[in-house]
């Protein structure tokens, strides 16, 4: 029986690991991490990540050829394939700060790999890395092997949160980049053949390690890129009077561009997006090619903008001064289906209106009050570090509050912002919440999920991302 261990239990080990274990009966897999408190969630009924359908997933194996576990050496020791998922922040300190990656978890996995190990190894690349990661990593492997054979193999993760079992049942593609040696093409094979169980053929690509890379670095860089680009347009829409809906349709319609990932928003979030960006900015500044570089570095910097954008809306709208008014936020998450916080767009957002010492009052489904105090105190990066490692109890933010309902949270509001395009919100009954608000009620939607002229109808101030203004806006100072 071919044995599996994956090195972290997270957004990617997790999901990943379960679909290889249903998919493959014959193939025993074990994911395993550091952190206690996440392998005890695994192991429980309520899983330490939610995403649709995962748990369905879990139930079925779990027991059966998928374990979760704090063992990590014992099931490194007996492992035929390893996995590292672990976490590949952006540095905070030292060479490269803010936007290299940080490869320390990467490291301690690799080098406790070549610990314990006493047979031949698979070592395959999940985490997303610099290009030229393997190479660093065979050198920590092979330097004292003791004939040990190690093969390095690059399988990037192209899962999107809120999609990811869906995404991996039916990926648009696996990529596997590995050594063009006899022995590194035979690794290769036996990777593509666990993956083979359940993926067309033409839909698993091989390639040498360094594009396999390079080409997870370039895929994340070029889906932001597409955000930044219609987050761009909108900020012309709103000055011009073009609609962004009218217009990404439009522009979308042409085969070439395709109509997905033209949602114009309050700014992309996640774990990864600027985090891959910053990296591939920093090798391309190490590499000498700042042109390059800098060309990437726009599109975050576009990101940051929109995210200004907003708050100086919001600001601006509001007689230039939201001190002291209650500013309801409706959604937390960086995207719907999800309860991530990472790199939220709603991070900024509350930060920038705190600023301006707004009292805020904030509603998600899937986000709990701790998590939300955590990230409004944690500082920028920090929160990628293993939870054990990040600081344990941060100073709440007074002037923020967390409610269980929507009703709740809009209740003698000033305003309603919508950060994340949960469905809920588009249901909700405004005529109610219009009521119980202070007047003039202002709605700003940061995700375009509501019927604009419906709430307009209502009574409310709208604006929303990319969209005809207001009139009451049109005579507001211009925001950059
Ligand atoms: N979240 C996502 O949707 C995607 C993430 N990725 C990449 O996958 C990697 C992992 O991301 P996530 O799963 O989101 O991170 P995560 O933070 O959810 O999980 C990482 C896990 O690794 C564990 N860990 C760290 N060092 C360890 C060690 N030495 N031994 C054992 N366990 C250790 C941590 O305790 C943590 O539970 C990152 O490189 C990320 O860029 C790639 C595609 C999608
Ligand atoms: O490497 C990763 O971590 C993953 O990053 C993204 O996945 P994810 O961040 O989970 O979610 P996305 O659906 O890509 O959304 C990212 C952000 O962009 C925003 N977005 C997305 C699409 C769009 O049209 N407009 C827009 O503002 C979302 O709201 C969200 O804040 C990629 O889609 C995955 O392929 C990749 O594997």
């Amino acid at each position: 029986m071919v044995k599996i261990c994956c090195i972290g239990a997270g957004y990617v080990g997790g999901p990943t690991m379960a679909v290889i274990a249903l998919k493959c009966p014959a193939v025993e897999v074990v994911v395993v991490d550091i952190s206690v408190s996440r392998i005890n969630a695994w192991n429980s009924d309520q899983l330490p990540i939610y995403e649709p359908g995962l748990d369905d997933v879990v139930k079925q194996c779990r027991g059966k050829n998928l374990f979760f576990s704090t063992d990590v050496e014992k099931h490194v020791y007996e492992a035929d394939i390893i996995f590292v998922s672990v976490n590949t922040p952006t540095k905070t300190r030292g060479l490269g700060a803010g936007k290299a990656a940080d490869l320390t978890y990467w490291e301690s996995a690799a080098r406790m790999i070549a610990d314990v190990s006493k047979s031949d190894k698979i070592v395959v690349e999940k985490s997303t890395v610099p290009v030229k990661t393997a190479e660093a990593i065979e050198k920590i492997l092979t330097h004292n092997s003791k004939g040990i054979n190690y093969q390095i193999l690059s399988n990037p993760e192209f899962l999107a949160e809120g999609t990811a079992i869906a995404d991996l049942f039916n990926p648009d593609r696996v990529l596997i980049g590995g050594r063009e040696t006899p022995d590194g093409k035979k690794a290769v094979q036996a990777l593509k053949d666990i993956y083979a169980q359940w993926v067309p053929e033409d839909r698993i690509i091989t390639t040498n390690l360094w594009s396999a890379e390079l080409s997870k670095l370039a895929a994340n860089a070029f889906l932001a890129q597409r955000i930044s680009s219609v987050n761009a347009i909108s900020a012309l829409c709103e000055a011009t009077g073009a609609n962004i809906t009218e217009v990404a349709y439009s522009v979308g319609k042409d085969s070439r561009i395709g109509p997905k990932f033209l949602n114009a928003s309050v700014g992309f979030g996640g774990s990864c997006f600027q985090k891959d960006i910053l990296n591939l900015v920093y090798i391309c500044e190490c590499n000498g090619l700042p042109e390059v570089a800098n060309y990437w570095k726009q599109v975050i910097k576009i990101n940051d903008y929109q995210k200004s954008r907003f708050v100086n809306r919001v600001v601006s709208s509001m007689f230039n001064t939201v001190s002291g008014k209650k500013i309801a936020v409706l959604g937390f998450a960086f995207k719907k289906d999800t309860g991530d916080t990472r790199e939220t767009p709603a991070i900024d957002v509350c930060k920038g209106l705190l600023g301006d010492k707004a009292a805020i009052s904030i509603y998600d489904p899937q986000v709990t009050e701790d998590q939300i105090q955590r990230d409004l105190s944690l500082n920028k990066f920090d929160w990628d570090h293993p939870i054990h490692l990040q600081p344990m109890s941060p100073t709440a933010v007074k002037q923020v509050s967390v409610s269980w309902d929507a009703y709740e949270a809009t209740k003698g509001a000033h305003a309603i912002c919508i950060l994340t395009e949960w469905d809920e919100f588009k249901e909700l009954d405004y005529e109610r919440i219009y009521d119980n608000m202070q007047k003039p009620a202002f709605l700003f939607d940061g995700r375009n999920v509501i019927d604009l002229e419906k709430l307009r109808a209502i009574g409310f101030i709208v604006y929303a991302i990319g969209k005809p203004l207001d009139p009451w806006l049109k005579d507001m100072p211009a925001v950059a």
